[in-house]
């Protein structure tokens, strides 16, 4: 029987692309066809109505019952007329996935039938899953949840071959009012965010009303043979490889970064860009990665909620559309050991509703005092907060990805570059005189920050968080991630900063101080405060780990350690103080992900196992078997050879210690196992299992080395990352 490796590596050498038409040359032609964006609300909707909606999205003004029976009925309409037949709430559960429950319009009535929605059911829907992640907030009996229309984020199609579904984002909170969700904590962050942005900005500018927090958000991902990887039991089912030798060509040669684009990836590419455009997703970039067949691909920046929404909605669609050119998309941030991860840089800034980038140094200084308030707020935001925007970026997969090939560590640490740490240490340096009567005066002390800054894209690919210019890019996101975790934590902690910034600039105020002197001592205090989290360096280094320690930053490598940050006290005033998450609510998700982060280890952990035993041993000692048949003929015709001899032995090495370490991380997971408390388990698992993995790929990829090519049960990584 030939197997799944020989039939896989057929089918990929005979890969033919499907056809890919654009619906039109232009892409602004169909550019959001498929939202219920601004444009088709004013088409279908009575202008009252679509004013009352539009300030509702933009103040968070609610909608009345009435309104909202004429919002479904004109979705309803729209949806219709493009086709779709069935409508769901689309919400984001702590699965890390998307979840959708289909219904449709289609109601039998009298003698016929008709088709409905009504505002209820856009409003609100219980659905009755009661299966999702809660972290024990929804007992069985009581497993009522809710989700519940955000009209911030337009409803859209989703389109497939079998039909087309109006698609309604929600929040997903529990019966009691508890999120369960990405959606409903990030929400409420941004509001918080959003109050504490403005009451800073009247310092400046009176006109400013509404902050918004952009994001732009950069995702990473490998392509791979969807035959080769059904053929690796690992993949499947893990989403990364378990075993496997490194190619001897990996990325050393550094020509893949910003290579041709492969034709069968480009036509990919361009096919599920399509897709994501017609939803109103506002690609703009593609291009080779630095590993073999990585790819990224990048939109421009959106609100926030919106941007999110949309990295959730592409993720989906790249899965999907995968299939089509008979590809697996990876977004797991490490799947393969020894060449670059995938990330998910957050791009992230302050807009406000008068059209200025709250990050983007200004023209004149006092923009530059407004930008200096904004840029050091954030600073001392993460410097106050390090250890939980590390934690919300921990997970099992991401582990793999920090500290290495150009993924940051795990000491949060922020890059400015040097222009602005001169800026920075010149203000710190500088003295503020009180008795300065003429504004003109107190400009002179606050140092000229160049317009344009030098060329800030051959950036620190070391640092987790670095200033690019006119934003922070928080690289330390995994690919796989959804980046509501830590933009929930990251808007919540500058929403905290900034209202403490406010108390402190009224407080001298108050006693005297001009505004602008007032301001420029408090800014000049944060600069100092928190001048330990700045660092230019290489973040790999031991030095950088050594110096690290010296300034007392920490340097948490694993997950379980890592989330112990979401339940210090000092958390829980950010938490309460800006109205994120109760104590329930945290709870129940560093639960969930402690959870989460075991579940994962377990299933990697059988897979090993499984793979171990029923293909790399089976497939070892077949070829021992035919050499001990060599070493046997060889000695009846009485030739002396050594050399399949040294073969068999080393065999027998390998597999031994493959075989009795897969024993015995079986006996540590049943031991493991029992443990009842879930952090425990979580660092028993990380510790104590995994331990195993090394040394049991380390022999098995030895195994592979030595056995005969053609026999060798799973496709290779040179298979895995050059065939396509
Ligand atoms: N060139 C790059 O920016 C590589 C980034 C890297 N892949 C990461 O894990 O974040």
């Amino acid at each position: 029987m030939k197997s799944l490796r020989t039939i896989a590596l057929k089918e990929a050498q005979n890969r033919i692309s499907p056809e890919v038409k654009s619906p039109s040359a232009k892409i602004s032609d169909f550019f959001g066809a498929n939202v219920f964006d601004k444009k088709k609300m004013r088409d279908f909707l009575s202008k009252d109505v679509y004013e009352k909606l539009i300030s509702s999205i933009n103040q968070g003004e609610l909608i009345n019952s009435d309104d909202a029976n004429q919002i479904a009925t004109a979705m309803k309409a729209w949806a219709m007329s493009a086709g779709a037949t069935h409508y769901t709430h689309w919400f984001q559960p702590l699965t890390g996935t998307t979840a959708e429950k289909h219904d449709s319009f289609f109601e039998p009535s009298g003698d016929g039938a008709i088709e409905k929605f009504a505002g209820s059911a856009l409003v609100q829907q219980e659905p009755d899953a009661s299966s999702f992640p809660n972290g024990g907030i929804r007992n069985t009996f009581e497993a009522r949840g809710y989700t519940a229309w955000d009209p911030s984020s337009p409803a859209f199609i989703m389109e497939s071959k079998a039909g087309k579904t109006l698609c309604i984002p929600t929040v997903f909170v529990s019966y009691t009012g508890e999120a369960l969700d990405y959606k409903a904590p990030l929400l409420k962050a941004l509001s918080a965010l959003d109050k504490a942005a403005v009451d800073v900005c009247q310092y400046f500018d009176k006109s400013i009303t509404k902050v918004n927090a952009s994001l732009g958000i950069e995702q990473e991902y490998f392509l791979v043979d969807e035959s080769l990887f059904n053929a690796r039991p690992d993949l499947l089912l893990t989403g990364r490889t378990l075993f496997g030798h490194m190619s001897a060509k990996g990325q050393q040669l550094e020509d893949h970064y910003f290579g041709s684009i492969p034709e069968r990836v480009f036509t990919y590419m361009v096919d599920f860009e399509n897709e994501a455009l017609k939803l109103g997703i506002p690609l703009k970039t593609r291009h080779n990665e630095v590993a073999p067949s990585q790819f990224e691909c990048a939109p421009i920046y959106e609100e926030i909620n919106l941007a999110i929404d949309h990295n959730q909605l592409l993720m989906d669609l790249m899965e999907k559309v995968a299939r089509r050119h008979h590809f697996r998309v990876l977004l797991h941030e490490k799947p393969y050991a020894g060449i670059n991860g995938s990330g998910k840089h957050n791009n992230w800034s302050l807009i406000t509703d008068t059209g200025k980038n709250l990050l983007a140094p200004g023209k004149t200084p006092k923009n530059n005092l407004m930008f200096l308030a904004f840029f050091v707020n954030t600073i001392k935001a993460v410097s106050e907060h390090a250890d939980l925007l590390r934690a919300s970026i921990a997970s099992v997969s991401n582990d793999h990805r920090l500290g290495a090939n150009e993924a940051p560590p795990a000491i949060i640490s922020i890059f400015l570059g040097s222009q602005l740490n001169d800026v920075l240490d010149e203000i710190e340096h500088s003295r503020i005189s009180k008795k300065i009567k003429e504004d003109n005066a107190l400009w002179l002390g606050i140092p000229k920050i160049p317009q344009i800054l030098l060329d800030n894209t051959d950036r620190n690919r070391t640092s987790p968080f670095a200033f690019t210019g006119n934003k922070f890019e928080l690289r330390a996101v995994g690919s796989s991630a959804n980046s509501s975790a830590p933009m929930t934590i990251l808007n919540a902690i500058m929403a905290e900063q900034l209202v403490k910034f406010k108390t402190e600039v009224d407080k001298l105020i108050k006693k005297g101080d001009k505004k602008d002197i007032a301001l420029l001592t408090v800014i000049k205090k944060y600069i100092k405060e928190s001048k330990s989290i700045r660092f230019e360096g290489n973040g790999y280094s031991q030095e950088w780990e050594d110096e690290a320690a010296a300034r007392g930053l920490s340097n948490i490598k694993t997950t379980p350690k890592a989330l112990d940050a979401y339940l210090t006290e000092k958390s829980a005033d950010l938490f309460a103080s800006t109205n994120i998450y109760s104590k329930r609510e945290i709870h129940a998700r560093h639960e969930i992900m402690l959870e989460n982060f075991y579940k994962k280890l377990q299933i990697e952990a059988r897979v090993m196992g499984e793979v171990a035993n029923t293909a790399i041993i089976p497939a070892s000692i077949a070829y021992q078997n035919a050499l001990i048949e060599n070493v046997k003929g060889l000695k009846d015709l009485g030739i002396e050879s050594k050399s399949s001899l040294e073969i068999v032995k080393k065999l027998s090495e390998h597999l031994d210690i493959v075989k009795s370490n897969i024993d015995a991380m079986l006996e540590e997971r049943k031991v493991t196992n029992k443990i009842e408390d879930t952090r425990e388990k979580a660092i028993a698992y990380d510790e104590k299992v995994k331990s195993y993995f090394d040394i049991i790929r380390y022999h098995a990829d030895k195994l592979e080395q030595i056995v005969d090519d053609s026999v060798w049960p799973l496709p290779k990584f040179r298979e895995l990352l050059f065939m396509k």
